[in-house]
């Protein structure tokens, strides 16, 4: 105490209270300040997910098809990619907005001990500046080649995951983790590089700070020596100075971590800032009432299509066709004919390049989409049965169904009985897509939810493939006896059905009002079972003649 003088005990006790309630705010002010940017964060994360599974939702059949677009790609930007917006709010924001108050504090304290001092302790600054701004580029580029690397990995994963039926049964494990070690590789090589220039640009950040403090002393010696600064307002500035120098390091090692993380978030955004083709150019809902219900009237005239993927390859090559309303018409022909697709360009799943496509003498486009789908009713080979319960299933799109419709629409599609004797009944949960059901109770479900839509247009396309032939009648006659073709599916009420069946089992269709055969994307033969098997050279009768003389054998 020797060396302090009279006041000293006072001046220091009354700096420590100060210290010591500055440090009691410091807790109070940092468990606010996180409070408020982890829920920033989180509400950013959550808006930008929401934006982007919405734009991912909207976007036409065609966009799907792109290789970019895999369900892996897809998932990692809307799940994995915006959670960096979390990170980089919650976590990073408030350290960065800490270290930039703490810098603007000591910039303003030094300047008013001695100008002089400031001006030397800052001279310095742009080289850190340089140095900083050097590792910002680096760490841009390195993290999105390491994120285009990880892509890879991820579309394996979900991949061998959602097929491992496939997978394991053409014993293409071993294989699966070689693409995946060499998708593996990729980034560690990438990230064994740029390992090596990070840690030469945080030396060049480091060298240049410590010469910082090199020529800060220098200055001190000469200020004092001609008398600009006393000791004393040397060493406070000296001291606010060293107390900002963890800030700037800090901030130069966070700037470069927050941009790689932004740099992440490029894809998604690219997604975000896609506007897609069909609803853009839609007509508005309001243009419909919402009871109204179409007749069911179909048209196809000179229709000619090309896959957005194959745009050189054409399917549909003036295809035309004409149905009437409550019409039962079946549509045949050689795999790759272009069956599937006439249904995909009336559901407006693509656009044709040429020729228009209407129903009840309206073209497609004029109808607002979402209102137009809900009129027609598709089954597909391939059900695609959600991880639901079965009432959630056959109810799916129609959430007001009562569960008195529901095992109704389950009796038509003949799964009632099947539904009835499982322990869980309707509320069986049937697994990822249906896996824990068989192909024809999967076919049954899905067109129990389709009848219970009551379509004007009902679509199946193979949707009866998986049934053995008595359960595929009692289907098909259920509902020929509720009315398909002649009246709606499952009400006694004077609106029409169409219904357009593909089928390859030509049994399936022989009670058609009109059977089409379809070849190379054009309709080469129309008319009636009858009139068609008469036709001796024609198309149908020779796949009627093959198929019955193969059940023969
Ligand atoms: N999404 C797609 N992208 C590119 N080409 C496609 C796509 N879907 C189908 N194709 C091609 O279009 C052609 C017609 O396919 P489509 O599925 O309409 O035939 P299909 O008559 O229904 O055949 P199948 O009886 O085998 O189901 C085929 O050559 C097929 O390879």
């Amino acid at each position: 105490m020797a060396y302090l003088g009279t006041d000293a005990q006072r001046i220091v006790g009354k700096y420590s209270v100060i210290l010591f309630l500055v440090g009691f705010l410091t807790f109070f002010s940092n468990i606010f300040q996180h409070y408020i940017y982890g829920l920033v964060g989180e509400r950013a994360m959550n808006n930008l997910r929401e934006a982007l599974f919405s734009v991912v939702l909207r976007s036409e059949v065609g966009w799907f098809e792109e290789p970019r677009n895999s369900v892996g790609f897809l998932t990692a930007r809307v799940v994995s990619d915006t959670s960096m917006i979390k990170t980089v709010i919650s976590d990073r924001m408030s350290v960065i907005v800490q270290c930039i108050s703490s810098i603007l504090i000591a910039t303003v304290l030094s300047t008013a001990v001695n100008w002089r001092m400031a001006l030397a302790v800052y001279a310095m600054m742009p080289c850190h500046l340089i140095a900083g701004l050097v590792q910002v580029r680096s760490a841009k580029g390195f993290a999105t080649d390491v994120s285009t690397s990880h892509q890879k990995l991820i579309s394996l994963t979900s991949e061998a995951v959602s097929n491992i039926r496939t997978v394991a049964s053409f014993v293409q494990e071993e294989e699966i983790l070689r693409k995946a070690d060499l998708a593996l590789q990729e980034p560690m090589r990438t990230i064994r590089m740029e390992s090596i220039k990070y840690g030469a640009l945080q030396g060049v950040a480091l060298c240049l700070w410590h010469m910082t403090h090199a020529v800060q002393l220098s200055c001190t010696i000469a200020l004092i020596g001609k008398g600009l600064a006393t000791f004393e307002n040397c060493v406070r500035s000296y001291q606010t100075f060293a107390l900002t120098v963890p800030s700037i390091t800090e901030l130069w090692t966070l700037i470069p971590m927050v941009m790689s993380a932004l740099a992440v978030l490029d894809p998604a955004l690219d997604i975000l800032d896609r506007e897609t083709q069909i609803i853009v150019l839609d007509v508005p809902k309001a243009s419909h009432d919402e009871e109204d219900r179409i007749v069911g009237g179909v048209a196809f005239e000179g229709v000619s299509f090309s896959y957005p993927s194959r745009a050189k390859v054409t399917i549909l090559d003036g295809f035309s066709l004409a149905i009437e309303p409550g019409q039962r018409v079946a549509l045949v022909g050689p795999s790759g004919a272009g069956k599937s697709t006439v249904f995909a360009l009336l559901l407006r799943f693509y656009e044709p390049s040429q020729g228009r496509v209407l129903v009840d003498s309206k073209d497609i486009r004029d109808y607002n989409l979402k209102w137009l789908r809900r009129q027609i009713g598709l089954v597909q080979q391939e059900p695609i049965l959600f991880n639901l319960s079965i009432r959630e299933n056959i109810g799916y799109g129609n959430e007001g169904a009562s569960e008195a419709e529901i095992v109704e629409a389950a009796t038509e599609a003949n799964i009632h009985e099947f539904i009835s004797g499982l322990s869980a009944g309707y509320g069986t949960v049937v697994g990822d897509k249906g896996s824990q059901l068989s192909g024809g109770q999967k076919q049954r479900i899905a067109i129990a939810r389709t009848i219970l839509k009551k379509p004007a247009i009902l679509l199946l396309d193979e949707a009866t493939s998986a049934l053995d032939g008595e359960s595929e009648r009692v289907v098909m006659s259920s509902l020929a006896a509720k009315g398909w073709g002649k009246s709606g599916i499952g009400e006694a009420s004077s609106s029409t059905t169409t219904s357009i069946t593909i089928a390859h089992r030509l049994s399936t269709v022989a009670n058609a009002d009109v059977i089409v055969v379809m070849e190379k994307g054009a309709v080469v033969e129309l008319g009636s079972h009858e009139t068609l098997v008469s036709a001796s050279n024609g198309v149908y009768s020779r796949m009627y003649r093959v198929q019955v003389k193969g059940a023969k054998d």
